[in-house]
């Protein structure tokens, strides 16, 4: 990582009374390689907030100038926070940086806290920290940038006895930065929290020697440091850091519980004393809440559940079960596009294969139906009912724990996850377990429906709890593969049990704005899994662990999907365009492998990711560091390079290539096999086939790669190509 560097900032650190002669947090943000101006303020009091002396200050305005920093002294107290703003604009014009670390103890019993230690106590730690903070707010919006952190401790996160003024100060500064990190976030002011544990003077005689000597302060200045950094996008967090360790903070939510019968019904201590149980329980179920509207968002389902007379929180699942047979799987297989072409395929199309299985993203089915099936999103939204037109699936996630049966009763129980108010829209995401005969949990998926027109109910925009798209990595596609569907697509997959008339009824379609009905989210999902599959799990149903995908745009049967891959290990990345209207379809996808397989056409594939740019030396160097990182498939004589494609651990080919010339000859010059056939290619066909336009596969279809002389393939590796093909 580069270093981090202030060198654009004026940083205005109070040492206050309590720190020692040497100033670690300022000496490392204030030296010279950090280049930061600073601003030194401290009055120089003692540790409880008497008497005052510029010595402090001055010693550590020294030290940064003898390291050829910039650094100037100021010894107002903190209350008087314009006045050291004044300080950095007079002396450095500018100000984007405020660390407000001012402090003081009046260590006290609480009875015998007297109002001056109270007052003394919020006015050095709170109210400072305000009057610096609010100084220098105007001068931060304006540049629209600027970093702020505050100093609080573990006496106000857990409390500490005879701490009482300095736990609610301390915790007072907790709410005030969250408060700040929201008022300052549309002008890039990003506010923190950090918690140290650190020998200095404030904790000299309470901490045991041997740990005061290892809470060294500069151990904890680099957090500071980075979070003041314009490169850090922490806004509103608690991070507690000590001896060269750092770790954030969350507050936690239980599940908690309704405790009255229904809406009409008043509430009762007894009510309460009956549900404490539950209201208490922060262990068996508990959410992050990272916003006020989420906090409050989330009462909308308890309020719903009382509307509708149920009395507790557990009434917000559904259960029921779902029967399906071999039938159900070979169906499902057809739906999205499997065909007996390739094939690696029966087994998923024919029951008496030995390997008969269900493909894995069938498992999302029994769930969806059940979803379906309960009352759940129909009534999810407080205040509003919507129709079927209005839904459209917007995510899936999908994780599988055991193998899947292929025929039974699978027991499912659903409950909203979450319920999203996205302004005129609104998002309703179900999470659905499914469980197998034996009663084990096979998987658990996560449906977000998208409801046109359902939002404005004045619930949270966004939510921790549900599982997230991740964009792909920032370079080309590793491997691109297009497979057309069919008009008949919808028609065929809504057998599966997705019955929803917008994928067939044309009027139903149009009353949801569509031309004509639209193919199921879930059936894209499945032909761009299959592709996955094939390409990076040998077709094998067994490797799948789990696949997450965003629908950003509707696909029409017949059209030709693309799905692009990027492999990072055994995660890959996916997105799925439609050809036709070259639109992403699929966006933000991936899916987890328990190991990646590659396939028998595997050599084939990285000739064609490194031919990618064949016209310049300096390119064809980094091709062949690319190539390096494949020593098991790729070796180089003399600027050919050797591919040995193998399948199911057995060798079915050598394949040597000069993609200078561009050719590919099959043999093995090396062994002295004799080349006895030239794979001829236009350059230009080259390099469709390496930006992934062009499937090397398709490229023997479509007579682009000639061949000269005897192609003499196995059969088991034409059978492979000729299905890849029709992937
Ligand atoms: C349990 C069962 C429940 C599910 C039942 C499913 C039944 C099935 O039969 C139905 C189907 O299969 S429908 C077919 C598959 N789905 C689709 O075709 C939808 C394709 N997506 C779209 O058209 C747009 O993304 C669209 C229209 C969804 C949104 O586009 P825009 O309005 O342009 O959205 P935008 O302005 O970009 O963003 C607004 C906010 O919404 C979030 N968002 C966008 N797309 C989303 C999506 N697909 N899923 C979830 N959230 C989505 C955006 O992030 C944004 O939020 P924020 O502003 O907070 O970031």
């Amino acid at each position: 990582m580069k270093s981090i560097d202030l060198s654009t900032i004026v940083n205005i650190v109070e040492l206050s009374s309590h720190s020692s002669g040497k100033a670690d947090l300022t000496e490392e943000a204030g030296r010279n390689d950090r280049g930061a101006s600073v601003v030194v303020n401290d009055l120089g009091g003692s540790r409880s907030g008497d008497g005052a002396s510029s010595n402090v200050a001055d010693q550590v305005v020294q030290e940064i100038r003898a390291t050829g920093g910039k650094a100037v002294a100021d010894y107002n107290s903190v209350t008087d926070g314009d006045k050291i703003i004044k300080t950095a604009l007079d002396n450095f014009g500018r100000v984007d940086i405020v660390v407000n670390n001012a402090g003081i103890l009046r260590d006290k019993s609480f009875a015998r806290i007297s109002d001056s230690d109270w007052n003394l106590v919020h006015d050095v730690h709170l109210k400072g920290a305000f009057k610096v903070t609010q100084a220098a707010w105007p001068h931060l919006r304006k540049q629209k940038y600027g970093r702020v952190v505050f100093t609080s401790s573990n006496s106000g996160l857990y409390g500490n006895f005879g701490q009482a003024n300095y736990s609610a100060a301390k915790m007072g500064l907790v709410g005030l930065c969250n408060t700040l990190a929201i008022e300052g976030k549309s002008a890039n002011i990003n506010c923190n929290v950090i918690v140290p544990t650190a020998a200095s003077r404030l904790t000299e005689d309470i901490l045991p020697p041997d740990l005061f000597k290892e809470l060294k302060p500069e151990l904890i200045a680099p957090v500071v440091v980075w979070m003041c950094h314009e490169d850090c996008q922490e806004n509103g967090a608690v991070v507690e850091s000590a001896a060269g360790w750092a770790s954030k903070y969350a507050i936690i939510r239980g599940q908690g519980s309704v405790f009255r019968k229904s809406i009409s019904d008043s509430a009762t201590p007894e009510n309460v004393r009956d549900a404490w149980s539950k209201i208490s329980d922060t262990q068996t179920n508990f959410e992050r809440i990272s916003s006020i509207e989420e906090a409050t968002g989330s009462l909308f389902g308890a309020i719903e559940s009382l509307k509708t007379g149920n009395d507790t929180s557990d009434s917000l699942t559904y259960e029921d079960s779902y029967e399906f047979t071999n039938k159900d799987c070979i169906l499902y297989a057809l739906g999205i596009g499997i065909t007996v072409q390739n094939p690696t395929n029966l087994r998923y199309l024919y029951e008496n294969h030995s390997d008969f299985t269900m493909f894995p993203t069938q498992a999302i089915i029994p769930g969806q139906i059940s979803a379906m099936s309960s009352p759940l999103i129909t009534s999810a939204i407080p205040g509003k009912s919507f129709e079927l037109s209005q839904v459209l699936h917007g995510e899936q996630y999908l994780e599988i724990y055991e193998p899947l049966p292929t025929s039974g009763s699978l027991r499912n129980v659903c409950k909203i996850v979450d319920i999203l108010d996205k302004g005129r829209n609104a998002v309703v995401v179900t999470g659905m377990e499914t469980y197998g005969e034996d009663g084990k949990k096979l998987c658990y998926s996560e449906m977000s429906a998208f409801i046109v027109n359902g939002g404005g109910f004045g619930g949270k925009r966004s939510s921790s709890k549900i599982i997230e798209s991740q964009d792909p990595p920032r370079r080309n596609a590793d491997v691109i593969v297009e497979t057309k569907t069919s008009q008949d697509q919808a028609a065929l997959y809504r057998l599966s049990g997705d019955s929803n008339p917008l994928h067939i009824d044309p009027d139903f379609a149009a009353i949801g704005g569509f031309s004509r009905p639209i193919l199921h989210g879930l059936c894209t999902l499945g032909v761009s899994v299959r592709c996955l599959l094939q390409r990076y799990a040998n077709n094998k149903a067994e490797l799948f662990k789990s696949v997450k995908a965003r629908f950003a745009k509707p696909v029409y049967p017949g059209e030709t999907l693309r799905v692009s891959m990027w492999r990072e290990g055994t995660r890959i990345h996916f997105e799925t365009s439609s050809v036709e209207s070259n639109q992403k379809v699929i966006s933000g996808a991936y899916i987890d492998l328990h190991k990646v397989e590659v396939g028998p056409s595997h050599g084939l594939s990285i000739m064609a990711v490194s031919a990618q740019k064949l016209k310049s030396d300096e390119v064809f160097n980094t091709m062949i560091d690319r190539l390096k990182a494949k020593p098991e498939l790729v070796k180089k004589i003399n600027g050919v390079f050797l591919y040995k494609i193998s399948s199911g651990g057995k060798e079915v080919a050598k394949w040597t290539a000069d993609l200078r010339k561009g050719k590919i000859y099959r043999g093995d010059p090396e062994s002295g096999t004799k080349v006895d056939t030239t794979l001829n290619m236009a350059e230009d066909d080259l390099l469709d086939m390496a930006t992934g336009k062009l499937s090397p596969q398709a490229a023997f279809m479509k007579g682009k790669l000639k061949i000269q002389g005897n192609i003499m393939l196995s059969q088991r590796l034409k059978d492979l190509i000729a299905a890849e093909s029709k992937l």
